[in-house]
């Protein structure tokens, strides 16, 4: 048998997942996709393989990975990282897991913990380990929160590279100005430097959506322009959630419930060297840090 002959789970390697495996281990498992849970599963391994490459990750790298589903990413990662931390909240898929990989990566079944959890609430306890980066095809209805709050309670994640609908991809990596500006694209940037990081069509899942997707990698600032403690961090997110509640507002009128009164604002405003006639839009997620700052 010449080596390209010899399957890759007997060459070491994961045996990645096509359409008519991903097929097959959901009729096994008895999986009906929600999309409450957004499952819509990959079903091909050049995607697969490209988001791990775009991830930039390594040997080096314990890697987190909510949403695992069927394991499409995870086998990818296998091969690739250290370690993978896979976060499920589908405790079927939980399950079954670490049994697809136990058959489609023998050598590299150790590699991988499953953590049975909802991404948006799961503690750091709950983890077991220190993740370098995160690697994921998000569940769509949550793919924000879900990122916010992993950067926000794992310290040790460097990096993100995230697989979300493209509007969504668009809003998170869009710049002060832009029309899709907006909470997700400032929240973001708090942590990090933002960018889109390609384009996935519908034809790779299972079952298709209705909606385009697109990658996002974020880096987390190897030194933080400013401090990004928990404490910081509330206040900073406090005034953009109230800056953009009333983005057609001026900032002097938006901000008034937030710092007592227009006037206040307005002072506040001066106080950071923000024009108080501006509008939330047009403020980098540095002149957020600020106006925040002016707060008593
Ligand atoms: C878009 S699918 C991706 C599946 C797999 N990674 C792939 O690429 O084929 C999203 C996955 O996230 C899981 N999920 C949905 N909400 C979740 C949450 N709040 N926490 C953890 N996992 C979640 C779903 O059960 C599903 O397996």
């Amino acid at each position: 048998m010449s080596d390209a002959e010899v399957p890759p789970a007997a060459r070491g390697q994961a045996a990645l997942l096509g359409p008519a495996e991903v097929r097959a281990l959901a009729e096994e498992f008895g999986v009906r996709p929600t999309k409450q849970l957004g499952q819509n599963f990959v079903h091909d391994a050049n995607t697969v393989r490209r988001i791990v490459a775009t991830a930039g990750v390594g040997r080096e790298d314990t890697v987190l990975e909510v949403g695992p589903g069927l394991g499409s990413l995870t086998l990818a990662l296998l091969d690739v990282v250290d370690r993978v931390i896979a976060v499920e909240i589908d405790p079927n898929l939980a399950a079954r897991l670490p049994v697809t990989v136990a058959d489609r990566a023998p050598d590299l079944a150790d590699r991988l913990t499953v953590v049975g959890a909802d991404a948006m609430r799961v503690k750091p306890s709950e983890i077991p380990g220190e993740p370098t980066a995160l690697v994921a095809n998000l569940p769509y209805n949550v793919a924000v929160p879900v990122l916010l709050h992993l950067f926000s309670e794992l310290p040790s994640l460097r990096t993100a590279l995230v697989m979300v609908q493209a509007e969504v991809a668009d809003r998170l990596a869009a710049s002060p100005g832009s029309k899709i500006y907006g909470v997700p694209s400032v929240k973001a940037n708090f942590f990090g430097a933002v960018r889109r990081a390609g384009a996935v069509g519908r034809a790779v899942f299972w079952p298709v959506p209705k909606v385009e997707s697109g990658l996002v990698r974020i880096d987390r600032y190897a030194e933080p322009p400013w401090p990004v403690d928990d404490e910081n961090r509330r206040r900073v997110f406090a005034v953009i959630d109230a800056a953009f509640a009333q983005r057609r507002k001026t900032l002097r009128a938006a901000l008034g419930g937030w710092a007592g009164s227009p006037a206040e604002a307005e002072r506040r405003l001066l106080e950071a060297g923000i024009p108080p006639s501006s509008r939330g839009e047009t403020l980098d997620a540095a002149a957020f840090v600020r106006l925040a700052a002016t707060h008593p």
